[in-house]
C-alpha cells in the first residue's frame, strides 16, 4: 500500500460543445429507417402494400409465427425507458433520456446487427407504463427496458414478462449483473479468493445493485457476505426507513450501519450508485487486493486514480471506455438479445444470464489474438489486473456471448426455434461483424498508446482548430497549427475553443526552421526548374509545403491537410515534398460504409487513367491496406463488362491487370474483370461459378479514377454511404489529405490514420 501517488487528472476527452455538435450534424439524433425491399415500381409497391402484403397478412393470421419469416419482428428489439433513471444522472423525464435510448439502438446495431429502436414513454406511474408496453409485443422480438428506477422497474419487468411472449429484458438489471459477475469471478480468480467467502459491499440497492447481488448469490456467493447500502447506508434486518421488499429480500444481520463500516475488511466493493460515493479512507480500510468496480455512469463512484492513490494492490474496473477494465452493460446486451433473437427465445432466463456471464469470463481467461491485441491499452493483454474482462470492441464477443445464450435458451426449453448447428450459428454471427468501426477504435487506442504530433496545414481554419483541440483532448497528441498566430487565436476565439496545452501554433513566416525547409527544397527541386528564392517562398508562404517539410526534416509525425484546397493540388504540393515509399505505388483508397457493410475503393485519387500494370499496382496496395484494417481481402477488378462481355479497350485493360496479378502469384483473393453487381451481390456472382472470390468483395478496384471517384460520391449522396477518405496509401511519411467539404470529426480520423501510418 501506498499514500505516496497524487491522483492524475482526467481529462474529458471532449468538450460539452462536441458532444452537442455531435448528436446535431446532419440528421438530427443518431438513427433513421430505411427500407430494405426496392419500392421502385408499381409492382414493387403492390407487393409491398396493397395487395400483396394481404398474402403474408394471411399466412401470419393463420400461423403467427410466420412472422419472424414475413417481418421485421425476429430482429427487432424496442429500447424502451420513462428516463426515471438516466444512467447516474437521476429522474430527468423521458424525453431527456433519448439520447441514451437512440445510443442504445444504435449499439444493437453496430455490435450485433440488431435492428432497434427507441420508446420513451411519459409516466412515472408503473401500471401506466406497463400498459403502454404490454400490448407492443407483435411489433418486436424482444423489450430491452433500460434507464427505469426502482423498485418501479421490479414491478414493471416482472408484469411485463408474465404479460409478454418474447424476452423482456431490463439491461440495468440484468445486463450490469451480468458484466459485473463475469467481471468479479474473474477477480476472484486472480486474488486466489474462493466465492464462498468473499465478502462483497454493493452500494446502490436500485436496480442494477439489486440485480448483482441476485446474480452472484445464485452463483454461489454466500448470502451472509453480501452486504447492500443505499443513501441510509447499510440494509439491514429491522431497518424501516427507505426500505421496499426488493432491499428487505437482501436485508442482513449485522451491526454494521454506514458504507464506512460496511467496507471495513471488504474484499469487493461493487458501485452502482453515484458519483464519489466511495472515499479514499473507505478504500485504504479494505481486505488486502481490494476489488473495487465503480459503476456509476458517467462518473464512477471514485476514479482509478483516486482509488490506486491509496491502494496500489486494488484491483479496478469502471463504467467507462477511457480507464482499463469496462464494466459496462455494453458488453452484454447486444449479444444476450442476439442469441435470444435467433432462437426465438420466449424469455431471457437465469441460466441463460450465467452462460452469457461464464463465456464473457473465459473469453477474458484467452490468449489474445492478434486481430483483437491491438483494441487494448498498453501491450498485447493478457489476463490479469488490467484485464479482467474484453473491451467493447473485442470481435470475438459476437460469436462467444450469442452461441452460449442460444444454448441455454435450448438447454432450458425456451427457444422456440432450435439451432442445430452451433458452429454453422458461430459462422453465421461472425459475418454479422463489421471490422471497420472496431478498426477505427483501434487506431484511436493504438495512437493513444504512442502518441504523434500531427501538423494540420490549415491552422487558421474553424474546423481544423476544433479537430485540433479534440486530437489533444483525446489524448491523442500534440497538434501542431500552422498559420499566423493572431489569426489562430482569432479564429479559435470565434470557435469557442481553448487553445490548450499541446496544441502549438507554427508561423511559416518567423519560425526558425523555414530556412532549413527552404534549404531541404531547393536541394530536391534545384534540377525541376525551381531556384533558391522559389524555395524560401514555398517555406515561407505556402502551408502545405511547410507542414510537409516539418513532416520530412522529423519535426512532426503526420500531416493532415485538404480544407481549402483542391485534393489533387494539396496532393502535387506533398508530393514535391515527399517521396513515394520504395517498391509502392501511391494511390487513394476510400471506405465506403452503407448499410452495415464496408466496402474499400481504389484509386480514388491518384491515378487518372491507369494501365493494366497500375491497376495491378493498386489492387496491391489497397489488399494490403485491407489486411492491415482487419480484412481478408476479396479484391474485385471492375469494369463495365464481366467476364468478357461486353468487349473493349478498357475492359481489356482491366484483364491484363489480373493476369499481371496472375504472375506475381499475389496472396490475396481477387478476380475480374466484373461489374459492380457481380462483386457485390451474391446472387449475381453465383452465374460465374468459376468467379475466384469466396463471396463478395470488400476490395473494389476501379478501372479508373473517374468511376472511382463519381462512385463513391454518388454512394454518399445517394445512398447515404457514409465515406471515409480517400486515404492517402503509399507515400514515405504518413500525411492525409481530407476532402474540401471535410468536418472537424473526418479531420479528426484522418490525424489518426495519418498518426497511425495507416498508409505506410
Ligand atoms: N456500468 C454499468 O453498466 C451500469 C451502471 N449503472 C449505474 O448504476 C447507478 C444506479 O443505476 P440504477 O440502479 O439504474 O438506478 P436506480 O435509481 O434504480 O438506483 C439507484 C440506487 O443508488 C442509490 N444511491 C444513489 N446515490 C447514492 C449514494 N451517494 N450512496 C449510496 N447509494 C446511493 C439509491 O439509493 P436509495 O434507494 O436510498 O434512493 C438507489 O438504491 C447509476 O450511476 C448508473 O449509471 C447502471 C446500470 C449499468
Ligand atoms: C450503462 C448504463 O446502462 C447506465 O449507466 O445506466
Ligand atoms: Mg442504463
Amino acid at each position: 500500500m501506498s499514500d505516496k501517488k497524487p491522483p492524475r487528472q482526467v481529462r474529458p476527452s471532449f468538450t460539452d460543445q462536441e458532444a452537442l455538435a455531435f448528436h446535431s450534424q446532419g440528421k438530427p439524433g443518431k438513427l433513421e429507417v430505411n427500407p430494405t425491399k426496392p419500392m421502385a415500381t408499381q409492382r414493387d409497391l403492390s407487393l409491398a402494400y396493397s395487395p400483396g402484403v394481404a398474402v403474408p397478412v394471411r399466412a401470419i393470421a393463420e400461423n403467427p409465427a410466420l412472422a419472424y419469416t414475413y417481418t421485421t419482428k425476429g430482429n427487432m428489439v424496442a429500447v424502451i425507458s420513462n428516463g426515471t433513471a438516466i444512467l447516474g444522472l437521476g429522474d430527468l423525464g423521458a424525453l431527456a433520456s433519448k439520447p441514451v435510448m437512440e445510443g442504445k439502438s444504435v449499439l444493437f446495431k453496430r455490435f450485433a446487427d440488431v435492428d432497434s429502436i427507441d420508446l420513451e414513454v411519459d409516466t412515472k406511474d408503473a401500471d401506466a407504463f406497463i400498459n403502454a408496453v404490454r400490448y407492443l409485443g407483435p411489433s418486436f422480438g424482444g423489450i430491452n427496458l433500460e434507464d427505469i428506477k426502482a423498485p418501479e422497474c421490479f414491478i414493471i419487468e416482472q408484469r411485463l414478462k408474465e404479460l409478454m411472449d418474447i424476452p423482456v429484458f431490463h439491461d440495468d438489471q440484468h445486463g450490469t449483473a451480468i458484466i459485473a459477475a463475469a467481471g468479479l469471478f474473474n477477480c476472484l480468480k486472480l486474488t486466489d479468493r474462493s466465492i464462498t467467502d468473499t465478502k462483497l459491499v454493493v452500494n446502490g440497492a436500485g436496480a442494477a445493485g439489486i440485480a448483482c447481488v441476485e446474480l452472484v448469490k445464485a452463483m454461489g456467493f454466500a448470502p451472509d457476505n453480501v452486504l447492500l447500502c443505499d443513501t441510509k447506508g447499510v440494509v439491514y434486518q429491522g431497518r424501516t426507513e427507505g426500505m421496499n421488499q426488493w432491499k428487505s429480500a437482501h436485508a442482513a444481520v449485522t451491526d454494521k450501519r454506514t458504507l464506512a463500516d460496511a467496507l471495513q475488511g471488504a474484499d469487493v466493493f461493487f458501485g452502482l450508485s453515484a458519483k464519489g460515493a466511495l472515499t479514499a479512507d473507505m478504500v485504504r480500510s479494505m481486505a488486502p487486493n481490494p476489488v473495487i468496480f465503480a459503476m456509476a455512469n458517467p462518473d464512477p463512484e471514485i476514479t482509478p486514480d483516486e482509488a490506486h492513490a491509496v491502494r496500489d494492490d486494488a484491483i479496478i474496473a469502471t463504467g467507462r471506455s477511457d480507464y482499463p477494465n469496462q464494466v459496462n452493460n455494453v458488453l452484454g446486451f447486444p449479444y444476450i438479445f442476439r442469441g435470444a433473437l435467433d432462437v426465438h427465445a420466449t424469455s431471457i432466463n437465469m441460466e441463460m444470464k450465467v452462460a452469457a456471464a461464464q463465456a464473457l469470463a473465459e473469453l477474458a481467461q484467452e490468449d489474445v489474438p492478434d486481430e483483437v491485441a491491438t483494441a487494448y491499452q498498453g501491450a498485447r493483454p493478457r489476463f490479469g489486473r488490467e484485464y479482467i474482462i474484453p473491451a467493447p470492441f473485442d470481435p470475438r464477443l459476437i460469436t462467444r456471448i450469442p452461441v452460449a445464450v442460444a444454448k441455454a435458451a435450448m438447454e432450458t426449453g425456451v427457444a422456440r426455434k432450435p439451432i442445430a448447428d452451433l458452429e454453422a450459428y458461430r459462422a453465421q454471427l461472425s459475418a454479422r461483424r463489421d471490422p471497420v468501426a472496431g478498426t477505427l477504435a483501434r487506431l484511436f487506442d493504438k495512437v493513444r498508446r504512442s502518441p504523434k504530433r500531427v501538423v494540420f496545414a490549415e491552422g487558421e481554419e474553424e474546423a481544423v482548430i476544433r479537430a485540433a483541440a479534440s486530437f489533444v483532448n483525446q489524448g491523442l497528441g500534440t497538434a501542431i497549427l500552422v498559420g499566423r498566430e493572431d489569426r489562430v487565436e482569432a479564429a479559435a476565439a470565434f470557435a469557442g475553443v481553448e487553445l490548450r496545452e499541446g496544441m502549438q501554433i507554427q508561423n511559416a513566416r518567423i519560425s526558425p526552421r523555414t530556412n532549413a525547409y527552404a534549404q531541404y527544397l531547393y536541394d530536391r527541386l534545384q534540377r525541376h526548374g525551381y531556384l533558391m528564392r522559389d524555395c524560401i517562398r514555398l517555406a515561407s508562404v505556402d502551408r502545405n509545403h511547410f507542414a510537409a517539410c516539418m513532416v520530412a526534416m522529423g519535426d512532426a509525425d503526420a500531416m493532415v491537410t485538404g480544407l481549402t484546397r483542391n485534393y489533387s493540388i494539396a496532393l502535387e504540393d506533398v508530393r514535391r515534398v515527399i517521396n513515394d515509399k520504395p517498391g509502392h505505388c501511391v494511390i487513394g483508397l476510400s471506405i465506403a460504409i452503407a448499410r452495415g457493410r464496408t466496402v474499400l475503393v481504389a484509386d480514388t485519387a491518384v491515378h487518372d487513367m491507369p494501365t493494366s500494370e497500375q491497376l495491378a499496382a493498386i489492387a496491391i496496395e489497397a489488399a494490403s491496406v485491407a489486411k492491415r484494417l482487419g480484412y481478408e481481402p476479396r479484391v474485385a477488378m471492375l469494369a463495365y463488362s464481366t467476364f468478357g462481355h461486353p468487349e473493349g479497350e478498357r475492359a481489356e485493360r482491366v484483364r491484363d491487370a489480373v493476369r499481371i496479378l496472375d504472375k506475381q502469384r499475389v496472396d490475396f483473393e481477387y478476380d475480374g474483370e466484373m461489374g459492380a453487381d457481380v462483386a457485390l451481390n451474391r446472387d449475381a456472382m453465383a452465374l460465374y461459378p468459376f468467379c475466384r472470390l469466396s463471396g463478395p468483395a470488400n476490395v473494389l478496384v476501379m478501372p479508373a479514377f473517374h468511376s472511382a471517384s463519381i462512385s463513391t460520391k454518388m454512394l454518399q449522396e445517394l445512398g447515404g454511404a457514409t465515406v471515409i477518405g480517400p486515404m492517402l496509401v503509399g507515400l514515405d511519411k504518413p500525411v492525409q489529405i481530407v476532402p474540401l467539404a471535410a468536418k472537424d470529426s473526418d479531420l479528426v480520423n484522418m490525424a489518426v490514420l495519418a498518426a497511425a501510418n495507416i498508409g505506410g
